[in-house]
């Protein structure tokens, strides 16, 4: 592949500048919806590395001037005529080419979480990409910029600043700071995730902190990849806590800034031996887990600002992975804290990884939750969340006790969900700089506005449901809605959806959609070994009889010569025209039946992109005989990643 690349890297240079991207309607879709404010979801598309130019590959990502949105190129060789490309995009919250600096991402995304974080909230920063993709070098320079604005004097008040640095490799972590001394992830009685054994320093100049920082790095375990011979097959996880002297009983501020391990590309496999090949395993599937905890937090955010009770509330999976139990106070919808998330996708731009950039990108697409834009809200006196600066303000002075708090403190330039969103001690801190207002005040005038705000948004739920209720009754529903959703809900799983289902045997009660999982004759060996073991799986179709004439099964053959063949073997002739039974749901695993009667038409569900995850291929057809079924296996839609996952 890399040579075919290099052969036709001019043709490709052509065909890329003569590409005309086109308005999508998935472009269109963005455009209409907005990004969840807590979490910002930006791409950092390096420069080609002096080797990558020397071996003559071309740039595969290109940044489209002016728009979010990115370009990749992929060289493919049709069977009939000259290379073309192939095209895809991504649209993120922002992004920086070759040219930007760490320092560009500092000031834009990083640089507002340290106050965040001072003020008591829970700032975090991830770094995600394929191996040498530039996470070290990105994560290394934000901790610098981080600790130049700590301690340049810029930031209100006293803390106590405390650090801590640690390396998860799968289930287990090391202290970075203890000369990688094991420790353990743990939670206490109180739900509060320890890291146990590790050692934090109190720090109080720059110089001690960055020095912390240089240690860990150098302590981090590097094992040499093909492509990074500093490749880091670890999770590094930078937590720095902020404590407020003047507010002990609040909590203490975090900010994380965590490299994540390489997700690595698809032409390092080579070389690798199992227990290489189980590492990255490990790294997929953690890297999974916090996809789905982080696009969880932002739909449970998203929904408790927009006054949403969400019939399903979102899973969050956060006790799945130790990378995701460690971050717990980001994750754990149960937490009241307040968080603040930039993921920065790092991306190389080379055509040879080009595969690997698409998952980088396509991983981080699915980061950003949409919220579909508010309508202009109607200012309501008794609804905070509807309030804009100035009404705040008349509300703070006339509500917040005596002596009043002063409103150009407590909210300078905020609204009403921005104050909601304050972390908790910044905002006794505002209220505490307003002459003889104690703490006490501060926090019951705190509790005053959350009150006012929950209040508000029960009565515009129960109003929902209400009008809900009475739209129903006047379409003569019934109530039918809810059970029309209930049972929708029940239909995203492959299982049976009927109640007493389970207590007949599988084979008694095929049907289309059902999936199995199946020991596959040896010439569908390979889709097994595709499934990674000697079982394959299959969605039933319809009965194999049922199929056309001109029907074929993914390597190609007539299904109808598989059924003649079948039943040639068994000494009856060539009945192919169904004449022998429609075969419909009938099973008993052969018997005196005739076979062909139990083969079904099935489509294949093979494993995809993320661990765990499958995919159907409704085109990819095989025929798979009820004896040759072992089990059946429930599938479940997962309407986040857009793949099927195992239930039970
Ligand atoms: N923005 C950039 N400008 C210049 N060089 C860069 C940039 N980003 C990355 N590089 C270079 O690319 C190489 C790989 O970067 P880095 O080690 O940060 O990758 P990584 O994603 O952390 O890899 P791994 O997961 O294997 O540790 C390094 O030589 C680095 O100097």
């Amino acid at each position: 592949m890399e040579q075919f690349i290099i052969d036709n890297a001019e043709r490709y240079k052509k065909l890329v500048a003569t590409f005309k991207p086109s308005a999508s309607a998935t472009q269109q879709k963005r455009a209409t919806d907005a990004a969840s404010p807590d979490i910002v979801v930006c791409a950092r598309v390096r420069p080609m590395l002096e080797d990558e130019v020397a071996q003559g590959f071309p740039v595969g990502v290109h940044i489209r001037s002016g728009t979010n949105t990115v370009d990749l190129h992929e060289l493919q060789q049709p069977v009939r005529g000259l290379p073309r490309i192939r095209s895809s995009e991504y649209t993120l919250d922002s992004l920086y080419g070759p040219e930007a600096s760490t320092n560009q991402i500092y000031e834009d995304l990083v640089k507002p979480l340290v106050p965040w974080a001072w003020g008591g909230g829970v700032g975090t920063v991830f770094a995600y990409g394929q191996t040498s993709s530039g996470k070290t070098l990105t994560v290394s320079g934000l901790e610098r910029h981080v600790a130049e604005t700590l301690m340049d004097g810029s930031l209100d008040g006293e803390r106590k600043i405390s650090m801590s640095i640690i390396e998860l490799t799968g289930q287990t972590a090391y202290d970075l700071l203890n000369d990688r001394k094991q420790i353990s992830i743990l939670e206490d009685s109180f739900g509060v995730t320890q890291m146990a054994g590790a050692l934090e320093y109190q720090v109080t100049d720059k110089e001690t902190l960055l020095g912390y920082i240089d240690a860990a790095a150098s302590l981090r375990r590097t094992t040499p990849t093909l492509r990074n011979d500093n490749s880091s097959r670890s999770h590094a996880i930078c937590r720095m806590r902020f404590e407020n002297p003047a507010l002990p009983e609040a909590q203490d501020g975090l900010l994380y800034l965590v490299d994540l391990a390489g997700s690595e590309a698809a032409r390092d496999k080579v070389a690798h031996d199992t227990s290489r090949m189980k590492e990255a395993r490990e790294i997929n599937s953690s890297l999974s887990v916090l996809k789905d905890c982080i696009r969880g937090r932002a739909v449970a955010d998203a929904d408790a600002f927009a006054g949403r009770s969400s019939k399903k509330p979102a899973y969050i999976p956060f006790r799945q992975s130790t990378l995701t139990k460690t971050l717990k106070h980001v994750f754990d919808p149960a937490s009241s804290r307040s968080c603040r998330t930039v993921v920065v996708a790092c991306v190389n731009p080379c055509l040879a990884d080009i595969g690997a950039s698409k998952n980088t990108l396509r991983y981080a697409e699915m980061l950003r939750v949409a919220v579909p834009k508010a309508k202009p809200v109607e200012y309501s006196p008794s609804v905070p969340a509807t309030w804009k600066n100035e009404q705040l303000r008349d509300w703070i002075q006339r509500e917040s006790g005596d002596p009043a708090i002063a409103p150009e403190l407590l909210a300078p330039t905020e609204t009403g969900p921005q104050l909601l969103r304050l972390p908790s001690p910044e905002f006794i801190t505002r209220c505490l700089k307003s002459p003889g207002v104690s703490p006490e005040q501060a926090q019951a005038f705190q509790t005053k506005l959350w009150k006012l705000h929950i209040d508000s948004q029960r009565a515009l739920a129960s109003a929902n449901k209400i009008a809900t209720q009475q739209q129903q009754q006047q379409k003569g529903e019934e109530g039918g809605l809810p059970g029309l959703m209930s049972r929708m809900e029940r239909l995203d799983c492959s299982a049976d959806p009927e109640p007493d289902a389970g207590a007949v045997p599988f084979r008694q009660r095929i049907r289309p959609g059902m999936v199995v999982g199946w020991t596959p004759p040896p010439e569908y060996a390979m889709f097994a070994q595709a499934a990674g073991g000697g079982k394959a799986y299959a969605m039933i179709m319809c009965p194999a009889r049922a199929a056309g004439p001109r029907t074929r099964d993914v390597l190609g053959n007539l299904v109808a010569d598989k059924l003649a063949t079948t039943a040639a073997a068994r000494g009856e002739g060539n009945d192919t025209d169904g004449s022998g039974g429609s075969g419909g749901g009938v099973g008993g695993g052969g018997g005196g039946s005739d076979e062909n009667d139990d083969a079904y038409l099935c489509a294949l569900v093979m494993p995809s992109l993320l661990p765990g995850s499958y995919a159907i291929a409704p085109w990819r057809q095989v025929v798979v005989k009820v004896k040759e079924m072992e089990s059946e296996v429930f599938m479940e839609w997962d309407e986040a990643s857009r793949y099927y996952y195992m239930t039970v």
